[in-house]
């Protein structure tokens, strides 16, 4: 369990090995019946599908396994005593070979005025969900001191289980997955 605490109240958090077999095969299940999309991201405050920019697959499902749920919410307690903090929107998201994500925020400092579920974001968290590939790296970009001094490359996210929790402001990235599909659970903790 690590926990770092950055300038303007962000966060870095994460707990290795967390989910058993078990709560990953409860995941794999609710895949199998659910519709992909390619991901899109956000342009000025619209979806749009773009390439360049991100490359990989998107599982919309309607629910998680109430054990996902509240293991996710019980760390998240830990970071913030906030009772009204949720998983507010959560996806599966699936990087074939030669998949990646580039450097993004999953929340601005603008606010979505198309999404209000984005502006609602407090913290993303992601469960690795597979070890069997290469490259794909979750690299955060963590600002340590006023823009100019980052701390880049905090590779957190290794195996197959492990969860991190992050201020959603914070750049992040996938790297390219060079050998076989990285699978994630990612979702965003916020207010309704
Ligand atoms: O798949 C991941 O590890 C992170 C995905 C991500 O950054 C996002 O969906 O915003
Ligand atoms: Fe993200």
């Amino acid at each position: 369990m690590s926990l770092i605490e950055l300038p303007n109240r962000k966060v870095i958090y994460s707990n290795q090995n967390l989910f058993s077999e078990g709560d990953l095969s409860s995941i794999y299940s609710s895949i199998e019946n659910s519709l992909f999309a390619f991901s899109e991201v956000y342009d000025n405050n619209k979806k749009v599908f773009s390439p360049e920019e991100r490359k990989s697959l998107s599982y919309r499902l309607d629910s998680l396994p109430s054990q996902i749920t509240d293991t996710i919410m019980a760390e998240v307690s830990k970071l913030s005593p906030d009772p009204y903090l949720k998983i507010i929107d959560w996806q599966i998201i699936k990087y074939p070979t030669g998949g990646y994500f580039k450097l993004h925020q999953d929340k601005s400092e603008q606010p979505n005025i198309n999404n209000p579920k984005v502006s609602n974001r407090c913290f993303t968290f992601v469960v690795l969900l597979n070890n069997d590939f290469e490259g794909g790296k979750l690299v955060l970009h963590a600002e340590l001191n006023q823009g100019s001094n980052y701390c880049v490359g905090l590779s957190l996210c290794k195996n197959r289980g492990d969860l991190i929790i992050f201020s959603s402001e914070l750049f992040h990235e996938v790297q390219k997955i060079t050998k076989g599909t990285r699978l994630t659970l990612v979702g965003w903790i916020g207010i309704n």
